[in-house]
């Protein structure tokens, strides 16, 4: 089933994904939103630019600021530069099916750098039905879900912030992008009207039409001088959960990232 954007999966509440944010008073035309002025992006700055590229961009680090957009309880209007992935898909995308990944993704069109591609969508997952469903899956089977971590610190505490995303049954085309070692897209949560991330998929580099999509499941996007390394994939997992990688990248780690956690309840 084809949704836009995340949606609860089994026991995680409607209420979580619904309007929750207060919006700002900026007006249209063109909104008028800017970090000054924009209650939305005061707190954090400007993500986008006005191509509603993201500013900023340093996919090889792993801090990056919080990307809010302006919400349903804004005044700003459909226009404003602070909206970007709630709009969906922002490129024309194909679907095509490769020789030994299964179907992928690839661009009809050239995308600029920091250009927002398409999010990665599906059901919203509790810990537990995310194990449960990667636990059921046969080495044969494609894995689409998908755990994200945020590291925040909050009244002087760090705290991660996981939010397990499944797109196998229910998604939009995110799912049939594929992972590469020396990947052209990164992965960056996107808030909108509530504490739920859409997990948008941004352009890392310029990308040629025609080209094949691909970001780094693992959520670390090595610098393109990086030497091939396995050192951060977990070597005491059962081998058979492990999947060789066909990214063809000279810095290929070999396997596909593994995500322990999701069979250790
Ligand atoms: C999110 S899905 C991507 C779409 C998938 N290829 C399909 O046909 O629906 C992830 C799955 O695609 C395959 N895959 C993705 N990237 C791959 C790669 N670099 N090498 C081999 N298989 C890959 C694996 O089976 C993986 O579990």
């Amino acid at each position: 089933m084809y949704v836009r954007s995340n949606i609860p999966g089994p026991n995680l509440e409607q209420k979580s994904f619904e309007d929750q944010f207060s919006g700002c008073d900026c007006q249209p035309p063109g909104s008028g939103c800017n970090s000054t002025t924009c209650s939305c992006m005061r707190r954090f700055g400007a993500a986008y630019d006005e191509k509603h590229r993201l500013v900023d961009i340093d996919p090889y680090s792993d801090a990056m600021r919080p990307v809010y957009e302006c919400n349903g309880a804004c005044t700003c209007g459909n226009d404003c530069a602070n909206r970007v992935v709630q709009h969906e898909v922002a490129c024309d995308l194909a679907v095509f099916r490769t020789p030994s990944k299964g179907f992928g993704v690839r661009t009809l069109q050239a995308v600029l750098r920091g250009s927002f591609v398409c999010e990665y969508a599906g059901e919203v997952l509790t810990r537990e039905e995310a194990c449960r469903r990667a636990t059921n899956l046969t080495d044969a089977d494609c894995n689409y879900i998908l755990a994200l971590r945020e590291h925040v610190t909050a009244d002087g505490k760090d705290h991660v912030i996981t939010t397990y995303v499944d797109p196998m049954y229910i998604g939009n085309v995110g799912r049939f992008v594929n992972h590469s070692c020396s990947p052209n897209l990164f992965m960056v949560p996107v808030r909108v009207n509530n504490d739920v991330p859409h997990l948008g998929l941004f352009a890392i580099d310029d990308i040629a039409a025609g080209t094949e999509l691909c970001f780094d499941y693992s959520g670390v996007v090595q610098r393109p001088d990086a030497k091939a390394t396995n050192d951060h994939i977990t070597v005491h997992v059962a081998p058979t959960h492990r999947k060789p990688c066909h990214c063809g990248s000279t810095t290929c780690r070999q396997f596909l990232p593994f995500d322990e956690t999701l069979y250790d309840n």
